[in-house]
């Protein structure tokens, strides 16, 4: 079982109402404080991460951070990064990456996350499973008593024949009442198709029950043809920052 710490915001926040960007913020300096110098750095996607990423610049041109090299999880994240003055490299030069930090948009009490709502999951999952440590940063608002229970679980597929894999996924899931639709850059249902930074295409699964067991669920979905990879991280976060109206709690696997 995750062993959990809580912790006072600093400064104490008495009757002040945080806004959701400000606990994201607050859960992201959180985490940049393990980061140390010269290390490999997983640098996450997403309106949480982001604020991570822009702390680790800041300590590095205030020089209280050195030699740090920075794996960015998505095009948008590189483009940040490199806006910011990080160093980069990636998975082919630096194989081993010391530290991830990046968002969730679930989290369930054994620590297990759905990511890709904002579509980065492959590069996400790609470095952050190649990690010595994974630290997730969410606001409350993510915590889930289990996972799909709040929205998507993103599933990214190749182009080719999207219809008969979206279908296949659709069929796998009947017992939780699945609904598989293609993400469109307008969150509708129609229009431009959503393509990821690989060039791939993203089924969005909606469950009406629980899924049961979730390696069962991610072997399913993994051993069909056309699928790339999906969005349910288990057993990958070492940690979890979770800020709350109440304060940090900390949950560490
Ligand atoms: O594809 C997107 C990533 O998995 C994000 O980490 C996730 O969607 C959480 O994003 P945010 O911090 O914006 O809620």
């Amino acid at each position: 079982m995750p062993s959990i710490e809580s912790g006072a915001l600093s400064p104490p926040p008495s009757p002040l109402i945080l806004s959701q960007d400000e606990l994201k913020k607050i859960a992201a300096y959180k985490a940049v404080e393990s980061v140390q110098s010269g290390m490999v750095l997983g640098l996450g996607t997403g309106s949480t991460a982001k604020h991570a990423v822009d702390r680790i610049a800041e300590l590095l041109h205030q020089g209280k951070l050195k030699n740090i090299i920075g794996i960015p999880t998505s095009k948008k994240t590189h483009q940040q990064a490199v806006s910011l003055g990080i160093p980069l490299s990636d998975l082919d030069s630096h194989p081993v990456v010391d530290l991830a930090i990046d968002g969730a948009d679930e989290v369930d009490s054994n620590l297990n996350l759905v990511k890709g709502r904002g579509g980065s999951l492959l590069r996400e999952k790609m470095i952050e499973s190649a990690c010595k440590k994974f630290i997730v940063i969410v606001d409350e608002s993510k915590l889930v008593a289990h996972v799909g229970a709040s929205g998507a679980m993103p599933v990214e597929v190749v182009p080719f024949c999207w219809k008969f894999t979206q279908n296949r996924l659709q069929s796998l899931f009947d017992y939780a009442g699945c609904v598989a639709k293609l993400r469109f850059n307008n969150g509708g249902e129609d229009g431009e198709i959503f393509v990821t930074d690989n060039r791939n295409y993203i089924v969005d699964l909606f469950f009406k029950k629980d899924v049961g067991d979730l390696k069962t669920a991610s072997d399913a979905i993994l051993r069909l043809a056309g699928v790339v990879e999906h969005g349910m991280f288990l057993d990958m976060a070492t940690t979890v920052i979770v800020a709350g109206e109440l304060g940090i709690t900390i949950k560490n696997k």
